[in-house]
């Protein structure tokens, strides 16, 4: 993205029309350059090429392998417009020369269980692939060569880039089944990139972490025959995987002898080093991720130096490289950006440019004795020690009170149908209750005075002056709109993690800590540090004060323990299990106040649960599921049988792990299902799932109203499942991103739909 999110700035002038495709297309040449640059200074010596994209990198091998469906070609756009228009959809009215475009995007998806999305490669019935003329990573192989700098250009492989794929709609090809024809366009490539100049290349084929099915795996043998057949003519392949271990798949690396290296990621699986050395050909090298490509923290020399060295020691010091273990897509810019970080804490990160210069101090370690780098291994040794004992990280008191949980604490007192049947003396709600998930619009007057307050323009009582009228007119709008429990509507809230980092023990923040999520947006995750704790409540005064200007149930929200480790910059000294029980432990004391400041049904939101799932199926999953849901228990078990437990999902695809979700023991779910099947709510049924459950019935993500009528067929829909006294009313996640218009008018359409079945139900 650039030092400042460069790429971001460039990029969104350019679809908003402010510069010329050209200044876009200079700009990232740019980025290009000063990165390649940064790499060679901090003494890398391969350095890769092709790894930069306008917005997704699949989606440049979509284009390269000319995988684009026809509804994105036959608009005459440039090649730019119709990688944008794939990445990000294309609406755009008819002018006097050209006729009205309006296309959707491609499906974007999570990359492996990284917080990056990418573009599905989307194949057709008969899918056909062309090369694209100058391809990318030639032109970019040759624009650094240009610059004086030899690269090793970056590929999807094939195997990955098809079984990360899926069939169009109204198609039903196997992705894999196209691997031959794809084959010819890769050995095309790989001649390309000989004749320019490349000696390797590295071609990634990720999905080896993976289970395959039998398909896939077998699908290696042709590939890599096939690459590694072309000898001389063709730069020598360097295999990639990264983000776990390969050892279920080992006896693919029989396919694979044609290759020169393999480079796995021991960061994350330090342990597969064994069974990948000994399954390498006699000649094959071994690239060693030991620097963390996926977090923050600088990495520890004398443990990176031990593997390495380790390395060498087996293979020889020609058949090892020392790399990161993946990508540093997944970090952010430079630690140099941070004014404002405590050195304490800033002295135990490393970010992109530092993990670079890390990379040439560990070879040189290794390869000219320690003596040749010792200040900076003393520095090191330093800094890993201050951070293991300091204060800010260990906090006696908390390790206390996590070695006195007990699985009493993960229990309520009764049983769910004893506490609804409290919980309904108490709230008295319709058949039908309808509610929102949280949030309200944030509207360009909450940012200003959220801003004005963070740069001491107005004081804190004015700042909570401004909160107060936002909840009152919030209130006022759910009165309006005859809701039956309310919400605050969340004014205060920057991020829905970040704010409760912010109030927590044990977390710091970054002023330029971005990565990318998709496309031009990234994200600016909060770092966990330290052991967590809560000094003081952190919502409870927001939530109280909704409660006294209304007789309606107030809902109180919090982000739930795993939501927080996963959207953070998690610790690697201690277990994430332990930081989740943390993060449960401070949440529990909250959900205690809630409760005692009268607030009698509190939601405790999970969006990110399902993202954390292991990638293997498995006993990993089943640890995970395991410390996951103890830790949502734990936060929430604390309250009277009378107060009701609300959790919200932002997915419905849970059948593979539904007795997980069924396991949290929620009063009431709130799950996104409005652009789902119906049919997903099966799972309820087949499991006989007792609890209350709000399947949102339409799509928040869309400015678009619903009609009443449309949401009285989804919810007829949902009746053919789910019980009338189970089925809860409510939009499918929070509404911070809307208009208020839309806002009332859809929910307008969503209680008169409530409304309309209760008296149906009721004759
Ligand atoms: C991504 S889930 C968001 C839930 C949160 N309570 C909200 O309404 O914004
Ligand atoms: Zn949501």
């Amino acid at each position: 993205m650039g030092v400042n999110r460069d790429l971001k700035k460039a990029t969104e002038a350019y679809w908003a029309g402010k510069v010329p495709q050209d200044d876009l297309v200079a700009e990232g040449k740019r980025l290009r350059l000063e990165h390649w640059k940064i790499q060679k200074d901090a003494g890398i010596d391969i350095i890769p090429s092709n790894d930069f994209a306008f917005y997704d990198h699949v989606l440049d091998h979509i284009q390269l392998f000319g995988v684009v469906p026809e509804r994105y070609t036959k608009n005459n756009l440039t090649p730019l417009d119709q990688y944008f228009a794939m990445g990000r959809g294309l609406q755009r009215p008819a002018t006097d020369s050209t006729p009205a475009v309006d296309v959707p995007a491609l499906e974007m998806v999570k990359w492996f269980d990284s917080n990056y999305h990418y573009v599905k490669p989307t194949l057709q019935d008969n899918q056909t692939f062309k090369l694209a003329s100058n391809p990318k990573p030639v032109a970019d192989f040759l624009e650094a060569k240009e610059a004086g700098i030899i690269t090793r250009p970056v590929l999807l492989g094939p195997v990955s880039f098809l079984h990360l794929g899926k069939a169009d709609r109204g198609h039903s090809i196997e992705p894999i089944s196209a691997l031959d024809k794809l084959l010819p366009l890769y050995q095309d490539l790989l001649k390309q990139l000989k004749e320019a100049g490349a000696e390797t290349v590295q071609i990634d084929e990720p999905i080896l972490v993976f289970d395959l099915p039998k398909r896939v795996k077998d699908a290696f043998k042709p590939a890599y025959e096939k690459l590694g057949s072309l000898g001389s003519s063709a730069p020598k392949i360097v295999l990639a995987t990264y983000f776990g271990d390969i050892v279920h798949n080992i006896d693919v690396l029989d396919y694979l002898k044609g290759v020169y290296a393999i480079h796995v990621d021991l960061v994350r699986n330090p342990e597969q080093f064994e069974t990948v050395a000994a399954a390498l050909g006699p000649q094959q090298v071994l690239s060693a991720g030991v620097v963390d490509g996926r977090n923050i923290w600088k990495t520890n020399f004398k443990r990176a130096i031990e593997i390495v060295e380790g390395a060498v020691q087996k293979l020889g010091k020609d058949r090892v490289i020392v790399a990161s273990s993946s990508s540093l897509l997944h970090t952010p810019h430079t630690l140099a950006s941070e004014k404002k970080l405590d050195p304490e804490i800033a002295d135990w990160f490393s970010f992109a440019c530092e993990k670079a210069k890390e990379l040439a101090i560990i070879a040189k370690a290794v390869t000219e004795g320690p003596a040749s780098v010792r200040d900076a291994l003393e520095a090191n040794a330093k800094s890993m020690q201050a951070r293991a004992s300091s204060s800010r990280t260990n906090d006696q008191a908390v390790k206390e009170r996590q070695s006195k949980v007990t699985p009493e604490l993960h229990e309520r007192k009764s049983p769910f149908p004893i506490r609804i049947s409290e919980q309904q003396k108490r709230l008295n709600l319709p058949l039908f209750p309808t509610t929102t998930i949280g949030s309200f619009p944030q509207t360009k007057d909450i940012r200003v005075h959220r801003n004005k307050f963070t740069k001491g323009e107005i004081t804190a009582e004015e700042y909570e002056k401004f909160i107060e009228k936002e909840i009152e007119m919030v209130v006022k709008v759910q009165e309006e709109l005859d809701l039956d429990v309310f919400v605050h509507g969340e004014p205060e809230r920057n991020d829905m993690v970040q704010y409760f980092g912010e109030r927590l023990n044990g977390y710091a923040f970054t002023t330029h800590g971005w990565v990318q999520s998709y496309g031009s947006r990234c994200v600016r995750p909060p770092i966990v540090v330290g052991d967590i704790s809560r000094p003081a409540p952190m919502t409870v005064k927001e939530s109280k004060y909704a409660a006294s200007i209304s007789p309606k149930p107030m809902k109180g929200m919090l982000t739930g323990p795993i939501t927080c480790l996963r959207w953070s910059f998690p610790r690697d000294d201690v277990h994430q299990s332990v930081q989740a029980q943390q993060l449960a432990l401070a949440l529990r004391d909250e959900v205690v106040d809630l409760e005692k400041a009268g607030i009698y049904v509190i939601q405790v939101d999970e969006p990110a649960l399902r993202e954390g799932l292991p990638l293997r199926s498995g006993k990993e999953r089943t640890d995970y599921l395991k410390w996951a849901v103890d830790s949502f228990r734990l936060a929430t078990a604390g309250v009277e049988d009378g107060t009701q437990i609300h959790s919200h999902f932002c997915y419905s695809e849970f059948q593979d792990f539904f007795y997980a979700i069924a396991a949290l023991d929620a009063d009431v779910l709130s799950i996104e299902n409005s652009k789902s099947d119906a049919k997903l709510l099966k799972v309820f049924v087949d499991e006989a799932y007792p609890r209350h459950i709000g399947p949102g019935v339409y799509d928040i993500h869309s400015p678009r109203v619903p009609s009443e009528q449309e949401i009285r067929d989804r919810i007829a829909e949902m009746l053919q499942y789910l019980k009338p006294d189970q089925l809860w009313i409510d939009p499918d996640c929070g509404l911070k991103t809307r208009q208020w218009k839309e806002t009332k008018a859809a929910l307008t359409n969503m209680v008169n739909a409530a409304k309309f079945f209760r008296t149906q139900y009721s004759k």
